[in-house]
């Protein structure tokens, strides 16, 4: 038998966990991105261990020390091989999120992958057709229009209305409300864009909005330990292992949800061709008829466009992006703002958001229609100067496949690296938005806006890639509102030092933020 030394046994280990958990760009890219501003760092390990080691409630600040302050315009940083190059001002990023060549995700989402696998989040231009990202896109988008959430406005209506009643049950005490705006949330994307109801609030699923708490939060552990990036690693830890049950479970919500609407959509198609009605997508007057989300996917499952798992691919999608309207909510309604702590909503912001209100409906407890909707200017401003303060997308990536040559600078961000956009900092920037921690809803009064750059403000992203459920997600935030402010009183419980802002893949509050609900009597 031959002996192998010890030593030649060590280095092929070593050599075989390198290749797996370290990345290896061209000499090309690697040449270009070190000619780019950026932090001391080691080569190619670049902030790994840093990042490695600092706690997700300090990773913002971390990132705006390292990679923000000083760099008005690129920073670069090296995590384990992969190339970050963080993008801070609006004519850089128009450059990127309104190209049509840079829309492939950075490396960062293959977290969400074993979830949200292929969905348009995720999806990615594929390489024999070119086509997956571009089809599904140009397919959901009408199921966004503005036609068929005119339709909605009732539903998101009663599920708000619920959601208070369930507020008030607290009888005044301090309490955090996030599992409830998240199972409002939840039953009234079920209900608007799939036609099937949850009854969440009745706190039937509250372990599902759990999970996505937790598998979230799994995923952002993992890029910041990005050695356990191959799945065998990631699977022999305690996190992974629970990581894939919880996504078993969420496959599993899903797929209940898919089943119980195939039942009643196949059922209504077969009751209209025993009276002689087809279910197609036009209607009497000949005209292309919008369909919901869900309905869409399944009239492409019947003529078989599309298989099962490309359907809970889309509606994991699409609930997972429900998570960003109960954290943005949480915000607005804790008013968490260090220039207006616990008197905020009672006070200035929400006395003038309330006598809007008040012009609108008076006394009236009718349901709130689009047409309402479109005369609350002032609601309109607040929510966006809360999510610029707070936009529940914090931080954005692209993979880049071809060198961007951005105006005055002279090197490129060449192909191969991940470029990052930090739409959190980016609303902070003094430049577009003076006294920038300062609350100030008029900086969206139209005269405000006309002046600035279109991309120094993109809580939705922007370009071809931005998000498809905007109109959606302002429209139920607003209803949501407009309802709390006309049923109760809120008063913040927790103070605004308590807040621990972390990007968990959304901007999450990790620490303390209760409420106090009181009902709202005409006098007040
Ligand atoms: C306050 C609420 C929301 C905010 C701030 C928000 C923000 C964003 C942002 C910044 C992106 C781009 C992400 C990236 O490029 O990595 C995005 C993408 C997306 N959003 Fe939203 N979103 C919200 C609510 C929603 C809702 C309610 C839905 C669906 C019902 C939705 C569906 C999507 C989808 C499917 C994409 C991927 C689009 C694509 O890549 O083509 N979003 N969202």
């Amino acid at each position: 038998m031959i002996a192998i030394p010890f030593s030649t046994v060590f280095l092929v280990v070593l050599v075989t966990v390198l290749l797996n958990i370290f990345f290896f760009p061209s000499l090309r890219t690697i040449k270009y991105v070190m000619k780019l501003p950026g932090p001391p760092q080691w080569p190619l390990i670049g902030v790994s261990i840093e990042l490695a080691r600092t706690p997700l409630t300090e990773l913002m600040a971390y990132l705006q020390n390292k990679v923000i302050n000083g760099y008005k315009r690129v920073a670069h940083v090296w995590l384990l091989g992969v190339p970050m190059v963080f993008v801070n001002s609006p004519q850089d990023i128009e450059v990127i999120l309104s190209s049509v060549k840079h829309i492939e995700k950075g490396m960062e989402y293959f977290s969400l992958k074993a979830w949200l696998n292929e969905g348009l989040l995720l999806s990615t231009v594929e390489l024999i057709t070119g086509k997956k990202w571009h089809t599904r896109r140009k397919l959901l988008t009408p199921t966004f229009h503005f036609k068929i959430l005119d339709d909605k406005c009732s539903t998101m209506y009663s599920s708000a209305k619920k959601m208070v009643e369930n507020f008030l049950k607290e009888d005044g005490k301090p309490f955090n409300p996030l599992s409830k705006i998240s199972s409002c949330t939840l039953d009234v994307v079920a209900e608007a864009a799939m036609g099937v109801s949850l009854n969440s609030q009745d706190n039937e699923n509250a372990e599902y909005v759990s999970t996505i708490a937790r598998t979230t939060w799994a995923a952002v552990f993992r890029v910041l330990n990005l050695y356990l990036k191959q799945d065998w690693l990631w699977n022999l830890t305690p996190i992974g292992r629970q990581d894939k049950k919880d996504v078993e479970f969420l496959h599993g919500f899903t797929e209940k949800i898919i089943k119980e609407r195939k039942v009643a959509y196949h059922d209504e198609l077969y009751k209209r061709s025993k009276q002689g009605t087809i279910i197609d997508s036009e209607n009497d007057l000949g005209v292309k008829k919008k369909q919901a989300f869900l309905d869409k996917l399944l009239e492409l499952d019947a003529d078989q466009a599309m298989s099962n798992a490309d359907i809970r691919e889309e509606v994991d999608t699409f609930l997972f992006e429900v998570s960003h309207n109960p954290s943005l909510l949480v915000k607005v309604l804790k008013g968490h703002n260090p220039r207006l702590r616990t008197e905020y909503l009672r006070e200035r912001y929400s006395n003038k958001a309330y006598q809007e209100q008040l012009e609108i409906f008076g006394d009236d407890d009718r349901e709130i229609t689009l047409s309402d909707m479109q005369n609350m200017n002032y609601l309109d401003r607040f929510v966006k100067e809360t999510l610029r303060l707070y936009p529940s997308v914090p931080y954005i990536s692209r993979t880049i496949t071809e060198d961007i040559h951005l105006k005055d600078f002279p090197t490129p961000i060449p192909a191969g690296s991940n470029a990052i956009i930090t739409p959190f900092y980016l609303h902070r920037n003094p430049d577009y938005f003076p006294d920038p921690e300062k609350f100030d809803p008029d900086r969206f009064l139209p005269e405000n806006c006309a002046k600035r750059h279109p991309f120094a403000y993109i809580p939705f992203s922007g370009g071809p890639r931005n998000c498809i459920g905007q109109k959606f997600a302002m429209m139920e935030i607003k209803v949501t509102l407009s309802t709390v402010l006309r049923l109760s009183q809120i008063r913040a419980a927790s103070k605004h030092e308590e807040l621990n802002l972390a990007p968990v893949v959304i901007l999450r509050n990790l620490g303390s933020m209760k409420i106090q609900v009181y009902p709202r009597s005409s006098s007040s």
